[in-house]
């Protein structure tokens, strides 16, 4: 990173570091697996995982300041938290460098972080591969990219000083000072040898707190952190920064020892297991709750892994499994779902190009949406709607495909993205199998399995789609044929995100059975169709309610060339999406 623009970042003095031989505990390829499965740490972004105001987990990066530190081995560490560092961001693909700006106590991570210290709360460690003051190499285990270090205690926190390019020639940063929790085992990095701890002959008997004085201007008071003497950190103080003489603090400073010999001994009540534990499956058997999609740690080899397989949990180091066992859902279960919000099809804006029509054919309900501008889109999405008969139908395909989702016989999986800003794989929040011809989309060629090994509920599913659109186009003299289906599957609160089925090669018709949970999906123009170029949230043109047993279809090419599309369940629910898929398909 330059040094030219912004704070001057200090280079941390390249330690040689040892291989790292032992297996971490608890340890992961990508940020989502840590995410997912690491109660302590969920936060895709930022380096600090607060929850109300309580700061759970801290994750120690390749951003050095000056004076981070990991001392004893490891059971003491300062760093510099809270955000607002210097950083490099992708703009239109291009990466820019965003300024360091001033940390405040009320900055949501840095109060959350001050709160857990004053509270004297425990909070989980994690170093990435970046980390350069940890002494082991974690390279040296394949796809070793986090590790969980342990529980820690927040036992100083205090504003620094330090330089920057801005008007002000500095930034506030605050830092904070982790200790080992001596409540737990050794920390695992340590050689066997160097697990008993011996007590340290420099660390008082009883904690002690840090050596303070009190500022005359201000008249607060603030620890002797650093050797070169006594100075006031209060950011608000007109006196911050600067020894008793008023001489402003240099860049220089070495901690004093009294101030890193500081210790809490852990009064707080017995800690938590931070080793991650599955869920016990309930008496109701139902497996499609939110904790069955998070993710597993193996205990085995200690990797935490996103569940990517319906039909079990898979470690994605050592292949070990577990195995979930739980009872088929029913479509009853569904019916009374409530929603504070609207439960029927909504066409936002009134002025849209998008009409609302309920129409009757025989004995065939739908709701149709014509979109009419010209020039621009044309198209019509219909929502068929299920009956008594039809949802019997959908009744024993949504049981089919729970069954053969569980047995493995249908492979639903989570793949990764295409394009993502997190570090590692990020995967779909949501399970997939694509039947028919390949779709480039979701899970390429290598899953995809052709029509006549598909599993039955697929076919079916397809089946049904097909009649349902024939009812309300009987006006169609060639029947419009899809060869492929692309099924998904959401835990509760999985969904699809925006997207729009605009690929090359893609037919004009987008044909859809939903099961289960009811469902919202919301269509959006794109963004370079706005008249308002663009700018703030865009605006939702339609919502429609889908239903166990509806049909939904998206008839025309304009759908997907001007709107997107996303669908929020609210539960479990699947649905199979059939399309045309030409030989130009990307
Ligand atoms: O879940 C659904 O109903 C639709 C899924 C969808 O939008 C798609 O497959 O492109």
């Amino acid at each position: 990173m330059p040094n030219s623009v912004g704070t001057r970042v200090p280079k941390p003095i390249p330690l040689p570091k040892r291989p790292l031989t032992v297996q971490p505990p608890i340890w992961a390829k990508s940020r989502q697996e840590v995410c997912e499965s690491f109660e302590w740490f969920k936060s895709y972004q930022g380096g600090v995982y607060f929850k109300g105001d309580i700061a759970r987990g801290y994750l120690l990066g390749g951003f050095y300041a000056s004076r981070d530190l990991l001392a004893r081995d490891g059971r003491l560490i300062i760093s510099h938290g809270g955000g607002k560092a210097e950083s490099v961001h992708s703009k239109k693909g291009k990466p820019t460098l965003q300024e360091a700006s001033d940390q405040h106590e009320g900055d949501k991570s840095v109060r959350a972080l001050l709160h857990t210290y004053r509270l004297r709360k425990e909070i989980a460690l994690l170093i990435d591969d970046r980390y350069p003051l940890f002494p082991y190499d974690l390279s040296a285990k394949k796809d070793c990219t986090y590790v969980v270090l342990g529980f820690y205690h927040i036992v100083h926190a205090w504003a620094e000083r330090q330089p920057c390019n801005n008007e002000k020639g500095y930034v506030v940063r605050w830092k904070f000072a982790f200790e080992w929790c001596e409540r737990q085992p050794a920390p695992w990095w340590l050689p066997p040898s160097g697990a008993v701890c011996p007590p340290d002959p420099d660390q008082p008997e009883q904690a002690a707190g840090p050596l303070e004085g009190r500022c005359p201007a201000c008249k607060k008071k603030s620890p002797l952190v650093y050797k070169e003497g006594w100075m006031c950190l209060q950011p608000s103080c007109t006196a911050f920064w600067t020894f008793t003489d008023g001489v402003l603090g240099p860049e220089e400073l070495t901690y004093d020892e009294s101030f890193l010999a500081v210790s809490f001994r852990c009064e707080h009540d017995p800690l938590e297991d931070i080793v991650p534990q599955p869920p016990a499956v309930p008496e109701d058997g139902v497996v499609t709750s939110r904790r069955f999609s998070r993710g597993w740690h193996c205990k085995k080899c200690g990797r935490l892994s996103s569940r990517y397989k319906w039909q079990h949990w898979e470690c994605n180091h050592c292949g070990e499994t577990m195995q979930v066992m739980g009872k088929n859902r029913i479509a009853k279960e569904f019916w009374g779902q409530n929603n504070s919000r609207f439960m029927t099809h909504k066409v936002h804006d009134p002025a849209n190009t998008i009409r609302m029509c309920s129409l009757m054919q025989g004995t065939v309900q739908s709701f149709n949406f014509p979109i009419k501008r010209s020039p621009g889109p044309r198209g019509t999405i219909y929502a068929v709607l299920g009956n008594s008969i039809v949802n019997r139908i959908a009744d024993e395909i949504f049981d089919e495909y729970q069954e053969q989702a569980k047995t493995g016989e249908l492979q639903f999986r989570r793949f990764p993205l295409r394009s993502h800003h997190c570090r590692g794989e990020l995967l779909t929040n949501y399970f997939s199998q694509n039947s028919g011809e390949p779709y480039q989309y979701v899970g390429g060629t290598a899953h995809t399995v052709p029509f006549d090994a598909a599993p039955s509920a697929v076919v079916k599913a397809r089946d049904l789609i097909q009649s349902r659109m024939m009812s309300v186009m009987q006006a169609e003299s060639q029947p419009y044929h899809f060869n492929e289906v692309l099924s998904a599957a959401y835990m509760e609160e999985q969904s699809m995100s925006f997207h729009s089925d605009a690929e090359n090669g893609l037919g004009p018709r987008v044909a859809s059975l939903s099961l289960g949970s009811c469902a919202y999906m919301h269509f959006r123009l794109l963004k370079k169709y706005r008249t308002d170029g663009g700018s703030g949230n865009v605006p939702k043109s339609l919502t429609l309610f889908l239903r166990h047993g509806d049909v939904l279809i998206m008839d025309g090419a304009d759908i997907q060339k001007y709107y997107e599309h996303t669908v929020v369940p609210l539960n479990f629910r699947i649905a199979a999406t059939a399309r045309y898929i030409g030989r130009n398909h990307l």
